[in-house]
């Protein structure tokens, strides 16, 4: 189905395949989708166009991002990309990319912005689901422009989970995920990366009113608790 789509929106994108386009058509229903794409090349009626929702989740290293992420999906229905997770498949999948992804991420650094976004992309592009979940991004500011360039969709949301430094350190070296940036030297770097770049980022968004900053310390249920109602009085705007 979504291949199909796919090749379908070239006919309603006129320069560039945009995701908004391919977003578009992929809201259409089949039934209408081969009408209504004849009108549009017709130039009867123009595209209809919805924009996707997106959270960028950010937090320093250790300091639950994917964990809520995960009670995230299951209460909201969100599509959960990690920034982190789609590199580290990029290396698993012996790309192109792989060796000098591996490499940065052993030395906590940050993989140029095209990369990664390129990842996103790919992955959004290929979702049926309009409601996305983007963890561990933007890192830097240069992130956060390629997205925007890339990308060309503002996030609704952004997600700050504000842990303590010796709290994030334990938690990593506890994680027993055998990833190759868990041990202490790789940690102080990645805590230094997040001081330096990523909380310019954090600011950028505090200051455009789109930051939201969660306490997150406690159980995972406790922090869940004070997510919760971003998603519902989302969930009740677009409803009322
Ligand atoms: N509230 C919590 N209390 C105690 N441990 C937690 C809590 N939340 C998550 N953890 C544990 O801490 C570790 C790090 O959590 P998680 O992987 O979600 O962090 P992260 O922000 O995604 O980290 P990274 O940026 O390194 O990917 C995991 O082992 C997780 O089970
Ligand atoms: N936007 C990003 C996200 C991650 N990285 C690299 O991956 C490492 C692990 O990321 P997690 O989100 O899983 O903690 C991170 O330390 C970076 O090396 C990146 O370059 N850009
Ligand atoms: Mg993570």
């Amino acid at each position: 189905m979504w291949r199909r789509v796919v090749s379908l929106s070239s006919f309603i994108s006129s320069s560039r395949t945009s995701f908004v386009a391919q977003t578009a058509s992929r809201l259409n229903t089949c039934e209408s989708l081969t009408t209504g794409i004849a009108q549009q090349a017709k130039g009867v009626i123009a595209p209809k166009e919805k924009t996707p929702f997106i959270t960028f989740v950010l937090g320093g290293p250790g300091s639950g991002k994917g964990t809520q992420c995960i009670k995230i999906v299951e209460t909201f229905g969100f599509t959960h990309l990690s920034a982190g997770d789609l590199l580290r498949r990029e290396i698993a999948s012996n790309s192109a990319d792989g060796a000098m992804i591996l490499n940065t991420i052993k030395e906590g650094k940050i993989v140029p912005s095209q990369v990664t976004v390129k990842l996103i992309q790919k992955d959004m592009e290929s979702s049926d689901n309009d409601k996305f979940l983007i963890d561990g991004f933007p890192r830097t500011e240069e992130n956060r422009v390629s997205f925007d360039q890339i990308i060309s969709v503002e996030p609704n949301v952004v997600l700050f989970f504000d842990c303590p430094e010796e709290e994030m350190v334990k938690r990593v070296l506890n994680r027993n995920q055998g990833r190759v940036d868990d041990n202490l030297e790789t940690i102080k770097k990645r805590l230094q990366v997040f001081e330096a770049l990523s909380l310019p980022v954090i600011n950028y968004y505090s200051q455009r009113g789109k930051l939201y900053t969660i306490k997150a310390i406690g159980t995972e249920d406790e922090i869940f608790e004070q997510v919760r109602p971003i998603f519902t009085a989302f969930e009740l705007h677009a409803a009322g």
